[in-house]
């Protein structure tokens, strides 16, 4: 508290007779914790005590750290300029930064949109600012400057339009208005740097060197938020323009600060895969992902680390030499490294692998360079604070370090430029204040302002304590309560004052130029809404409804502007504008100028390339690349897994014997279970296939006596939930009982052994050698009396009459189920290690077996 007095206030102050101290403040950040302290610490009243304060509440911008800008207010409307019993108040409106044309244009703004009710204060004569800076008579008028999205005018003729638009999508790339505003601002700087722009420096003592050009250090572009902040530096980047953006995040993402921390983990433990491969990728060791994969088929199970020395050790005098001395290079450098951390100090350590990396060299030729070498010293200076805590070792340091990136502590992005340094800054406008720049562009005016606070439910005021949302437990509904309502309408407003000041604060930052960008999507609706305030008595400000809805500066900047004379081009109707000595210079310009158009790119470069001569190898290598084929084309097609009636089907279908003429289609492609209430409807094909199976499953090996015999045992499958009454009803039991009649059905009575519903999983090989896994079931497997194994399976299929006879009834079996017998055979001669005597289907309906070969 006491550096924080010190540092922010001019208070002349005694404790008691002890303590004298003379410090520097702003009453405009003032919150009660520090009033409450002064008040204490001061000594004598208002009248005739002994505190100084200073401040300007229009700059009153740290709402969100609670300072409450009615401490200066009450203050500002009690003190008086000759007072008796209160403080003495003096205005200090004269200012000695600005140009004349900065400031009557500032006012002219503030003039008519802060108020009391919309903005808090009132900006009246003794607010406005006084030109008193002595600068050359050159004219400098605060320019506007707003960016719109082209429209696509409605056109009756369909097709043309969709086309021409089509042409533009083609052609032109997309722009985000960050990106549109950073090229104007380019575009601008360029313009002033080419034309000579001069900068007046009143304090030069020596009247002829007042002037001087340019420099891309007097020129700051000021943001509300660092939002843009990545699109600006990308931007500028390709502008070739140095920019220096200020930012608070982003130090553990830089890619230096990541790939040193993994040095200091493959350090601290070189069993760690991830952070190993990154530093093998890195350029002080060289690797390209082929010598990583080369490294990891070594051995593929192994750690990457033990990978790595195995590769050393075997390619050391084999064909990847180059790779095994590199590695091998690196493995002595971190022998050493490891040495170092068990002996020295942790930030030598750090320093020493800059050294023996020159990583830090090599980040310095990067782009960006001096700031990447700036997070590198960082990084190191962090490594000598933390060894002058109590803890120690890397190990130790790097848990500090992870601890922090899971907090989301950053250590942002550390400061790589000097006040020397020649760049162009991109900064906030709260970090602005207190500073001035000779050019001053404020970007992203037609931004929306931030509402996040007011989408909780709950809200909380220094006056006025808590309200929160309705919520109706029964209902479970949440509304907005009366008291929640009030309270937000209060929020809105105060921020829509701090708002206004930040505005401020940042229009006051330019002592010469002051370049206003703001990007909108409908020029022409935003021009009409901005005109009506031309209707407004000219003496009188914004009104409050217009002020408080507004959703960007824009919205206050834009109605005022509309105003001034400047606008006349801009109007439709003729207007009287304010009469006012601001000067003030208006554009509109359409994002279309700032697309880079990406055909003509694309047309020069397939020129270029024309008129290169032909590189012959190059073009031999294309060739072969394009003409390859690949040789296990067969392969991708086929499944990995896949089932017997699969395999059964897609051999079918090569023999294009889907022959629907012979075989009614006895199974249905579903194979899923219907739900019993269509079950009850009628049985599919499927389905009678499937109670078949079961009834055949279960069946007892001595067979049945008569028909009874098989009635009760169908009863007994639905006692034990295995049927229901509706799927025995179409077994008809003569038929099950006609099995045991057969010949098969003879040796199954007086079989040896017999298995039923044997499922299986094996690996099948085909002609061209791939490997594919089948399942199946297998019906059933007897071992006869004479001890023969005979493999037996239940068919349904419908048979028509025209294949009575024998002979073509077989060879169409043969054709169906040949493939599905030989591949259970197989499985049954490699899982159960027996030979397959006979294959017999037993056709259930036409109630025969077939001998399959
Ligand atoms: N009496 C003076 N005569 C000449 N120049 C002055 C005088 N007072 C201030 N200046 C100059 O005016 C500029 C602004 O001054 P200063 O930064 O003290 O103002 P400020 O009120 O703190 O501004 P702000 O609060 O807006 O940042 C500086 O360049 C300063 O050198």
């Amino acid at each position: 508290m006491e550096r924080r007095m010190r540092g922010n206030f001019h208070v002349r102050c005694e404790w008691g007779e002890k303590l004298e101290m003379n410090s520097k403040a702003y009453l405009s950040i003032f919150n009660m914790l520090q009033e409450t302290i002064v008040q204490i610490v001061k000594s004598g009243s208002e009248a005739d005590g002994n505190l100084f304060m200073v401040g300007d509440v229009k700059q009153s911008i740290y709402r969100f750290r609670l300072a409450e800008p009615m401490l200066f207010l009450n203050k500002y409307t009690q003190f008086e300029e000759e007072p008796i019993t209160n403080g003495l108040k003096i205005d200090l409106n004269a200012n000695f930064r600005s140009r004349e044309e900065v400031l009557h244009g500032t006012n002219f703004i503030f003039e008519q949109i802060m108020g009391e009710t919309v903005g808090e204060i009132v900006y009246d004569e003794k607010a406005g600012l006084k030109p008193s800076a002595p600068y050359d008579e050159v004219e400098m008028p605060i320019e506007l400057t707003i960016l719109y999205e082209e429209q696509a005018e409605a056109q009756p003729e369909q097709t043309e339009t969709d086309e021409l638009e089509l042409k533009q999508l083609e052609t032109e790339e997309e722009l985000k208005k960050s990106q549109q505003e950073a090229r104007y601002i380019i575009k601008r700087i360029r313009e002033l740097m080419d034309n000579g722009a001069t900068v007046y420096d009143a304090k030069e003592k020596d009247p002829s060197k007042r002037v001087r050009p340019l420099e891309y250090r007097d020129i700051v572009i000021l943001m509300r938020s660092m939002t843009w902040s990545s699109e600006l530096v990308e931007e500028f980047k390709a502008a070739e323009i140095p920019l220096y953006a200020e930012s608070s995040k982003g130090y553990f993402e830089a890619l230096e600060v990541m790939v040193m921390l993994n040095v200091l983990n493959i350090v601290d433990n070189p069993y760690q895969d991830i952070p190993l491969a990154s530093i093998l990728r890195a350029p002080f060791v060289g690797c390209n992902e082929n010598e990583l994969a080369l490294i990891r088929l070594i051995d593929r199970k192994v750690p990457f680390y033990e990978a790595v020395k195995m590769f050393v050790k075997e390619e050391r005098s084999g064909l990847n030499i180059a790779t095994a001395e590199k590695l091998q290079r690196f493995l002595y450098q971190l022998d050493k490294w490891r040495n170092l951390a068990r002996r020295g100090s942790l930030s030598d350590l750090v320093w020493q692998i800059y050294i023996d990396t020159n990583y830090y060299e090599m980040v310095g030729a990067m782009a960006n360079g001096k700031q990447r070498q700036a997070n590198l010293r960082t990084l190191h200076d962090r490594a000598l604070m933390y060894e002058k805590t109590s803890f120690r070792g890397l190990f130790r340091f790097l848990r500090f370090i992870d601890r922090m990136k899971s907090r989301g502590d950053d250590l942002g992005v550390a400061k790589s430029i000097g006040e020397k340094d020649n760049v162009v800054r991109l900064v906030t406008i709260h970090s602005s204040k207190g500073l001035e720049y000779p050019v001053v562009f404020v970007a992203g005016l037609g931004r929306s302002f931030n509402q996040m606070d007011f989408s909780n439910p709950y809200l909380f005021d220094q006056q006025f304590g808590l309200a929160v949302k309705a919520i109706d437990p029964d209902d479970r509904i949440m509304y907005t309560s009366l008291p929640f309502l009030a309270m937000k309408e209060k929020k809105i407003l105060e921020m829509k004052a701090e708002e206004m000041r930040v505005l401020y604060v940042a229009m006051t930052r330019a002592k010469e130029r002051l370049i206003l960008v703001g990007s909108v999507k409908n020029w022409d609706k935003t021009r009409a809404t901005w005109c009506e305030s031309q209707q407004i008595a000219r003496d009188a400000m914004l009104p409050d409804y217009l002020r408080a809805r507004a959703k960007s500066y824009l919205d206050w900047i834009g109605p005022a502007i509309a105003r001034h004379a400047c606008f006349e081009n801009y109007s439709d109707e003729p207007f009287t504008a304010i009469e006012h000595p601001s000067k003030w210079q208006v554009s509109a310009i359409s994002n279309t100028t700032f697309m880079h158009s990406l055909k003509t790119d694309e047309e020069n470069e397939s020129i270029d390339v024309l008129d290169q001569e032909v590189d012959e190898h190059l073009l031999e290598q294309l060739h072969q690349r394009f003409n390859t084929t690949y040789p296990f084309k067969e392969s991708i097609t086929k499944k990995s897994k896949t089932s017997v009636s699969e395999i059964k089907r897609v051999e079918n279908l090569q023999r294009e014997e889907e022959s629907d003429t012979y075989f009614l289609q006895t199974k249905s492609t579903s194979t899923y279970k219907r739900p019993l209430f269509l079950q009850e409807k009628a049985l599919t094909a499927t389905e009678i296939g499937t109670v078949v199976h079961t009834v055949m499953q279960h069946a007892p090996k001595e067979g049945f006596t008569n028909e009874a015999d098989v009635q009760n045992y169908l009863q007994a499958l639905v006692e034990k939930k295995l049927l229901t009454n509706e799927e025995i009803k179409v077994v008809e039991p003569e038929k099950v009982l006609q099995f045991f009649a057969t010949s098969i059905g003879q040796r199954f009575v007086h079989a040896r052994q017999i298995h039923r519903e044997i499922p299986f999983t094996m690996s099948l090989t085909d002609d061209v050698g791939d490997s594919q896994i089948v399942q199946g079931i297998i019906d059933c497997l007897i071992e006869d009396a004479d001890g023969k194994w005979v493999l037996l399976d239940y068919k349904t299929d419908k048979i028509l009459p025209s294949f009575s006879q024998e002979q073509a009834l077989k060879d169409e079996m043969e054709k169906r189920y040949a493939v599905q017998l030989r591949i259970y055979s197989q499985a049954i001669e490699s899982v159960l290690n027996l030979q397959v005597d006979e294959k017999i289907l037993y056709l259930y309906n036409a109630q025969k077996e077939l001998r399959l070969n």
